[in-house]
């Protein structure tokens, strides 16, 4: 008898094949994987990990929350694998490596092979996680099949301490110290504590905290929006403790907290009980790189009111 695909095996092969086609569409998408580099912003447009790093270089572009030399020192990634963010920071503290280094890397990078399908399960030391891509971002596996680890090359000095953690394992960047370690956990505080007091001394705070953790999504629309609200939970309850106040940076804006959050009457509600009355300013931002099926947006939290 003839092999007939069940229903099952059809519906995953035609998701497969829409989210390859969108893949193929996606502007942000080809801008990473061009091989065509014009400039050294090209070239570092072309090797940031993740599709997220552009959502993070658009929100910034229009708030400046990384720009101000003086007061960006100490900045915090939670949720960072596989480290698109953490490049963006780290070139904004300088850390980037100078041109021709980028293009030596350029050079080593493998071929790009076929992207790993959406709800690919993989595991680093210490985590196991599967990643259904919610917001289509492609895979935090990305670096140990397709690296661009200018950690390899002298990639000069930057300044200030990046401190940038997450489940899975993560390929290291210039500039960023990173922890593996689910943040929920309540030991992985004091891990961040020690890097940002050896920076700061014991009262030491951060300047600016990232967060764009997502735990997986389960299907379940009430579950999700449940675990994003117990994420924001935890990281504004940390945030409590470990930004820096706007008085303290004697900067109405200073103090900052961006946070990935799902839209949901639930999140408003957040919103407006717990970032309202702790910040003096709060947008949601939906940036142009994110992509509009999906519900994900971002708090950013400016004046922390201490
Ligand atoms: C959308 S990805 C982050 C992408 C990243 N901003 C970038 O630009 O590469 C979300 C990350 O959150 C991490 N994550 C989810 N729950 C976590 C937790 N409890 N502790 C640490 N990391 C977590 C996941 O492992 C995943 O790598």
């Amino acid at each position: 008898m003839p092999f007939r695909p069940t229903p099952l095996a059809r519906t995953q092969k035609s998701s497969s094949t829409a989210w390859l086609a969108r893949q193929a569409r996606d502007p942000y998408v080809k801008l990473r994987s061009s091989s065509v580099t014009a400039d050294a912003s090209a070239l570092a447009a072309t090797s940031y990990r993740s599709r997220s790093a552009f959502k993070l270089i658009e929100m910034d572009e229009k708030y400046k929350f990384l720009r101000n030399q003086r007061d960006v020192q100490v900045v915090l990634d939670l949720g960072a694998a596989p480290g698109g963010w953490s490049q963006v920071v780290a070139q904004k503290l300088g850390w980037d490596a100078p041109l021709p280094l980028l293009r030596k890397a350029e050079r080593m990078r493998e071929p790009r092979g076929v992207y790993p399908k959406p709800g690919h399960s993989w595991s680093g030391a210490g985590a196991s996680s599967s990643w259904p891509l919610p917001d289509g971002d492609e895979p935090a596996d990305e670096p140990f099949t397709n690296p661009l680890d200018i950690s390899a090359l002298d990639a000069g000095t930057g300044r200030g301490t990046i401190v940038a953690v997450d489940l899975l394992r993560m390929v290291p960047i210039p500039g960023v110290q990173f922890i593996q370690a689910d943040f929920l956990a309540p030991e992985t505080e004091a891990l961040i504590r020690g890097i940002i007091e050896r920076k700061r001394g014991p009262h030491g705070k951060a300047d600016v905290i990232l967060c764009d953790m997502a735990a997986n999504s389960t299907g379940n629309a009430f579950h999700d929006i449940e675990s994003s609200l117990a994420i924001c939970t935890s990281v504004l309850e940390f945030s409590k403790r470990h930004l820096r106040s706007a008085e303290s940076m004697q900067r109405g804006l200073g103090g900052v907290l961006l946070m990935k959050y799902f839209v949901h009457p639930l999140t408003h509600m957040f919103r407006m009980e717990h970032l309202v009355t702790n910040f003096n300013d709060v947008r949601f931002i939906k940036p142009d790189a994110s992509r509009t099926e999906s519900k994900e947006a971002y708090y950013l939290c400016r004046g922390f009111k201490g």
